[in-house]
């Protein structure tokens, strides 16, 4: 009542002072502040979702595994949800429909990506492929690696040395076996597979005295788990100059030792040119081929390159690694389906061989586990920050330009409209469907789709397939500390890439032959 009259001898005492029109403009500068305040902000015709704290937006509705959190959100508010992180305005997309809309019908608004303080740090200003703006630059080195790194030729180049990488990984489970002992399997494919990314991409092994030498494998971690962190200077624009949780110290750190042994390689490269040529080529010399051979009409230099080759091994170290790990995952909670992919893998290989890359194909049962537990557990479990290039109306919401887009594919794998029994994993719900893993049906999106989509399915997938079928093939599997299949600790550990939080650590049987 004090408060009401108060207001009302001052807003009379204005009224004397400045007239009506004073008080309309008063009143329109107090309704705006007050609309602030109460972060009722939206605009006529944004899509819903819950309401923003002041400076903070969302944040507090947001915990660690942010694609849960997101996914509970988009139960209640739609599956176009709008809602606010720090300063950054953001669309999360939750459904197949949802998502067709954004990554397909206005594709060429949302290719573009936002800035990214790691990114921009550690690759060179985002010279890379994954964060680098949509642009000439952009459209054409995605061309270019498309055509020189994953082509099917140039993938298929690479197999023999998976094979070899493989058959010591399975040499070292196969001692392991002979004594009987647990084995950390996260651990084995972790390595297994930054050597593959590793020789693939420099041509040097992971550990390579080399690379140890020079700290390479701590380099490419610290890169790794640090361009994954969640940083606020991503969302709050005016904590950079702070730097609280030192992170830009830290990628100048990394980006400066990076740029030493990157160098090194290069030079070694060079020096060696015409042995690479005579032996076997890695992406260093491909893309240093492409980038000396040709006149482009955007810039390609060193730094393109340099950032280019971090971008390739950060994105398929961890993704194959996470990927490979949640099926064998699955494989143990079911032991009937492990006994059926071991029944159509014997099928075509039989007990006195290992598997080879060309008996993969027409391994039906193994297309399905692989749909299947990428439907569940896609290592991405977010796409990669989307943003909006101009206003669009979007399924008659209102999205305005520099929106920031999430598509949930974790959510999406497990919408119950689209997924009977979302929850359980049944590969043979594949049978009869034509649902790839190309992008083409929004239902199963793990590699994305459209413009940003992942340019290196056909290796992850190839990659995956081969590892998952020589371990299935070559070993039997019992989890450790006598656990159950069904008390298998599945919870999810959310980053870039979303692994398991638990290392999976199994006892091996081998079961072939010879
Ligand atoms: C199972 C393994 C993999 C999965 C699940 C995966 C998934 C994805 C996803 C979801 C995106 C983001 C799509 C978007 O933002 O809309 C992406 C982007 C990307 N991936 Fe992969 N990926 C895998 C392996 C690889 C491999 C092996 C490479 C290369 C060696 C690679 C290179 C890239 C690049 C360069 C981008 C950025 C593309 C761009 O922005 O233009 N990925 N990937």
């Amino acid at each position: 009542m004090f408060m009401f009259n108060r207001c009302n001898n001052w807003m009379y005492a204005f009224y004397v002072d400045y007239g009506f029109l004073g008080l309309q403009v008063l009143a329109a500068i107090s309704s705006y502040f007050l609309l602030k305040l109460l972060w009722v902000q939206r605009r006529y015709g944004l899509p819903p979702g819950p309401n923003g704290l002041p400076i903070l937006g969302n944040l507090h509705c947001l915990g660690k595994n942010l694609h849960q959190d997101l996914c509970k959100l988009s139960k209640k508010y739609g599956p176009i949800m709008y809602l606010r992180i720090g300063y950054v305005p953001t669309v999360v997309v939750s459904s197949p429909a949802a998502a067709e809309k954004f990554l397909k019908t206005h594709d060429h608004v949302f290719a573009n990506r936002p800035y990214h303080q790691g990114s921009w740090y550690l690759c060179y200003h985002q010279r890379n492929l994954t964060f680098s703006k949509d642009n000439l630059y952009w459209r054409n080195m995605r061309q270019i690696c498309s055509s020189n790194l994953f082509s099917n030729r140039r993938v298929a180049s690479f197999e023999s040395m998976r094979r070899e990488e493989v058959r010591l990984m399975i040499e070292s489970l196969k001692r392991a076996a002979s004594n009987g002992v647990s084995v950390d399997l996260s651990s084995e494919i972790r390595s297994l597979s930054a050597n593959m990314s590793c020789l693939m991409i420099f041509g040097k092994k992971y550990l390579d005295k080399d690379f140890e030498d020079r700290r390479f494998g701590d380099v490419i971690r610290e890169a790794l788990h640090i361009s994954g962190h969640p940083n606020f200077g991503d969302y709050f624009p005016l904590l950079r100059i702070f730097d609280i949780q030192r992170l830009t110290r830290r990628f100048k750190e990394i980006a400066k030792n990076y740029d030493d042994l990157i160098e090194k390689i290069i030079v070694d490269h060079l020096d060696h040119s015409q042995e690479h040529q005579e032996t076997k080529e890695d992406f260093v010399d491909i893309l240093m081929d492409s980038m000396e051979s040709e006149e482009f009409e955007f810039e390609f230099d060193r730094r393109h390159l340099k950032a280019v080759l971090l971008d390739m091994l950060t994105a398929s170290m961890d993704s194959t690694t996470a990927t490979i790990e949640w099926t064998i995952s699955e494989l143990l909670r079911h032991p009937g389906i492990m006994w059926k992919l071991q029944k159509e893998i014997e099928q075509r290989v039989g007990m006195d061989r290992f598997v080879e890359e060309s008996d993969l194909e027409g391994l039906t049962y193994l297309d399905m586990v692989m749909k299947e537990s990428m439907r569940l557990h896609p290592a991405s479990a977010l796409t990669l920050p989307h943003v909006s290039t101009e206003d669009c109306i979007v399924d008659g919401h209102h999205i305005e330009k520099n929106t920031q887009l999430l598509a949930n594919i974790w959510a999406i794998g497990r919408d119950p409209s689209v997924w009977p029994d979302p929850e359980s994993f049944l590969p043979e719900r594949f049978t009869g469907t034509n649902v790839d893993l190309l992008g083409n049906d929004f239902k199963l999106i793990p590699f994305g789709s459209g413009r940003r989509s992942c340019p290196g399915l056909e290796l992850a997938v190839t990659v995956v397939r081969f590892i998952v079928a020589q371990l299935v093939h070559c070993f039997d599997w019992e989890l450790s500390d006598n656990i159950e299949p069904s008390d298998l600790d599945m919870s999810e550990s959310f980053g870039t890439v979303t692994s398991r939080a638990k290392p999976l650590e199994v006892i091996p049987t081998y079961r072939l032959h010879n």
